[in-house]
């Protein structure tokens, strides 16, 4: 192989840019040519390709975002979006495709690989909602960006003696709920994963009131419904005054922490030795800290579970 190309895919995530890095200058240091696609699969489609050199990812690796920026598209995921793109890169004369983003960017990547074209995952998502990996790159950068806010949120609610929802980003899956509300020391964490019965929310935040606290928090996974919703329905129930705090996007920007820094350089790396060893349709990972790869269509077959211990934790630990 002597010709790759790479691009990100879905929403961004902090430590995509580091990935890329990784990717370009693995790839250069065996003598490969890389080509970064901008825009996604999007990009891919129209032809949105550039040849990447050792300078082209120089002083990118603390920032958040992505350099080759990002889409979702629509057109790709049908036969003819993604021949399009095949032939782009067979024009580019690109043997080989990484593809840095989620679930759905990975379907695409297996759609290509099928299809005969060579493709490695490389798992970039905040949501952490990929199995086949502990963790993937912008979780835990979220995770501060999470915990930083309720931090602040804390204070007020303390000032104020309010109860606050915080609603977090995961699309389905539990995992930044679950960690934020560890960490911030919630006293009911409500994720898709596990139906805590509302009663007990109410009975927890009532006790919590009755023995004075001043504040309380609870951190809402999106894959749940609406915080306003569950504020409204709080307040009704306990009469304790209730705020809702939406973070949103906020949660997808920033530097990316040292971890994900660290965790996209070995898995970008290790997704061009996979290439270079002739493999395709896999997705790099990492597990117990050693770095892993998967078939990428067994993956997308499995489902991300929570880390059940943490979830019983954190009830023991906020009674
Ligand atoms: N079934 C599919 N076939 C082909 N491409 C897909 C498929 N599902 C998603 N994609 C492509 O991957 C892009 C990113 O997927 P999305 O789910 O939005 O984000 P993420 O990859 O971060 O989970 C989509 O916009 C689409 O272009
Ligand atoms: O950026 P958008 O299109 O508003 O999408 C929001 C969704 O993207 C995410 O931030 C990231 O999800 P993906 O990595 O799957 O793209 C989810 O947590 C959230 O549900
Ligand atoms: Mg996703």
């Amino acid at each position: 192989m002597k010709k790759i190309g790479v691009l990100t895919s879905g929403g961004d995530a902090p430590g995509m840019n580091a990935a890329i890095r990784a990717v370009v200058r693995k790839a250069i240091y065996h003598n490969i040519e890389v080509y970064g696609i901008k825009y996604g699969y999007q990009g891919l489609m129209e032809g949105n390709i550039e040849r990447m050199e050792i300078g082209s990812v120089g002083d990118i690796i603390h920032r958040g975002g992505t350099i080759l920026y990002s889409a979702r598209s629509e057109a790709f995921k049908t036969d003819e979006g993604q021949q399009r793109g095949i032939e782009q890169l067979n024009k580019f004369g690109i043997e080989g495709l990484i593809i840095i983003g989620g679930d759905g960017s990975f379907r695409g990547a297996q759609k290509l690989t099928e299809k005969g074209y060579p493709c490695i995952g490389v798992p970039g998502t905040i949501d952490n909602d990929i199995a086949g990996t502990d963790f993937t790159i912008g979780f835990d950068t979220a995770l501060n960006t999470i915990i930083e806010a309720v931090d602040k949120v804390r204070d007020t609610a303390t000032s104020h003696k309010r109860t606050y929802i915080i609603e977090v980003m995961g699309r389905d899956a539990g995992d930044l709920a679950l960690w934020a509300g560890l960490a911030d020391g919630a006293e009911s964490i409500l994720i898709p994963e596990k139906q805590e019965d509302f009663s007990t929310v109410i009975d927890k935040l009532r006790r919590g009131h009755k023995r004075g606290k001043k504040h309380s928090i609870i951190v809402l996974a999106e894959g749940v419904g609406s915080g306003f919703e569950y504020g409204e329905k709080i307040e009704k129930e306990t009469n304790l005054e209730t705020r809702v705090t939406v973070l949103g996007h906020i949660q997808r920007g920033g530097s990316p922490s040292g971890s994900d820094r660290v965790l996209a350089s070995r898995l970008g790396a290790k997704a061009v030795d996979l290439l270079l060893e002739g493999k395709a349709g896999r997705m790099v990972g990492i597990e117990n800290n050693s770095l892993v790869d998967h078939d990428i269509t067994k993956i997308l077959n499995e489902q991300h579970t929570i880390n059940q211990d943490m979830y019983k934790l954190s009830q023991e630990l906020s009674i």
